[in-house]
């Protein structure tokens, strides 16, 4: 029997993975809460707000309602950005069904409580098996996967078989999914990467230079993993696509949104200006003040995300915040590694 996927919302990212399923020959059903953007999708097979000039597989069924989208699905994959994840989980949960398959591809924590989406999907989902949330991240920008892109990327559940099941659901001759048991390593990774894909714009519109750019991605995965080894991740899923994988995909790609991003800041461009120019999410700024707060709750070193968050929300230089990490006390480069005179 065609297995029946519901894709929440339509973004970028969630219509590219609809275009994924569509061609898996799954039954697609793709969520948005704007009536315009549905009548656009089911009418015309576009997105043209997302995802300019290309046509969408005409199985795909855009939907206004989120009890049609969830009620009969066997697998529903979240793709709502951080801040509208709790919402939307709270809204589904009348219409869904425990055997559900919940994924979520969401890169972000939640402001406030600093949670992982699949904490905030366990407080909301309560029927449902924490164990099975699975989380999909990995390098794979929307624009290259809905141009069928060879793409790879990363399922995590503590439930293997759950893991698996999304595996199954998604991999293509052009989108490969892998599968790992870290859901915490996993989802840090596709947090805080975008941190990093910020300094990198910034550091491309300072015309920093290449060493520049490959001291930010080292030392930015340096932190990264300091931070998610705090959490109780393992230290070798940073080493993966979550990881580095995510890191020079976003750090190095016209397509990201928070290269993007902080390539304007670097042009004197105030945030809130940049934020309206983008017209898209761009999640590393709140990641930015998020992942500011954990490293102050784990007790963690994280000078890059300390410096990034002086310049967006403390008005500082990028320039000056650049001299000041440059200007750090001198370490050495494993801190884990004992050092002998
Ligand atoms: N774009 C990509 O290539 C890509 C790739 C991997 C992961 N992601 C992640 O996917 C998530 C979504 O990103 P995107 O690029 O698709 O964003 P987007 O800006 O392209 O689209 C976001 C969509 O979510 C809708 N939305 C926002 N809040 C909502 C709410 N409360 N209820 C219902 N709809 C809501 C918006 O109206 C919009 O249609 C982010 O966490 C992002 O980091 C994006
Ligand atoms: O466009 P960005 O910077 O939000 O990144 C999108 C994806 O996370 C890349 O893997």
């Amino acid at each position: 029997m065609t297995q029946k996927v519901s894709v929440l919302v339509a973004g970028s990212w969630g219509t590219a993975l609809a275009s994924v399923l569509a061609d898996n020959g799954k039954e697609v059903q793709l969520w948005s809460r704007n009536e315009e953007q549905v009548v656009e999708i089911n009418e015309k097979h576009t997105n043209s707000r997302f995802l300019k000039e290309i046509s969408l597989s005409p199985s795909i069924i855009a939907t206004n309602s989120l009890q049609d989208a969830v009620q009969d699905a066997d697998a529903i994959i979240m793709v709502v950005p951080s801040s509208g994840m709790r919402e939307v989980a709270s809204r589904m949960r009348p219409f869904l069904k425990k055997e559900t398959l919940i994924i979520h591809a969401t890169k972000g924590f939640e402001t406030g409580t600093l949670k992982r989406m699949t904490e905030v999907l366990a407080d909301e989902l309560p029927e449902m098996d924490p164990k099975r949330f699975v989380v999909l991240s990995g390098p794979s920008h929307a624009e290259e996967v809905i141009c069928k892109m060879p793409t790879t990327v990363v399922v995590a559940a503590e439930d293997l078989q759950a893991a698996e099941a999304a595996q199954d659901l998604l991999i293509t001759q052009y989108f490969r999914v892998y599968t790992n048991p870290d859901v915490t390593g996993v989802e840090v990774g596709g947090a805080l990467k975008n941190i990093i894909g910020l300094g990198a714009g910034l550091t491309d519109g300072l015309d920093f230079g290449d060493n520049a750019k490959a001291a930010l991605v080292t030392r930015g995965l340096a932190e990264i993993t300091r931070l998610g080894t705090a959490m109780g991740a393992n230290p070798l899923t940073f080493a993966g696509l979550a990881g580095i994988g995510d890191l020079i995909a976003t750090c190095t790609s016209r397509h990201s949104r928070n290269w993007r991003a902080g390539n304007k800041l670097a042009k004197g461009i105030p945030l809130d200006e940049v934020l309206q120019e983008m017209g898209m999410v761009v999640e590393g700024v709140k990641t930015t003040k998020a992942a500011y707060d954990l490293a102050s709750r784990y007790e963690v070193t994280m000078p890059i995300t300390n410096e990034l968050h002086n310049v967006l929300f403390e008005g500082k230089s990028p320039q000056l915040a650049a001299r000041d990490l440059m200007g750090r006390v001198r370490t050495h480069e494993m801190e884990e590694l004992p050092m002998t005179r």
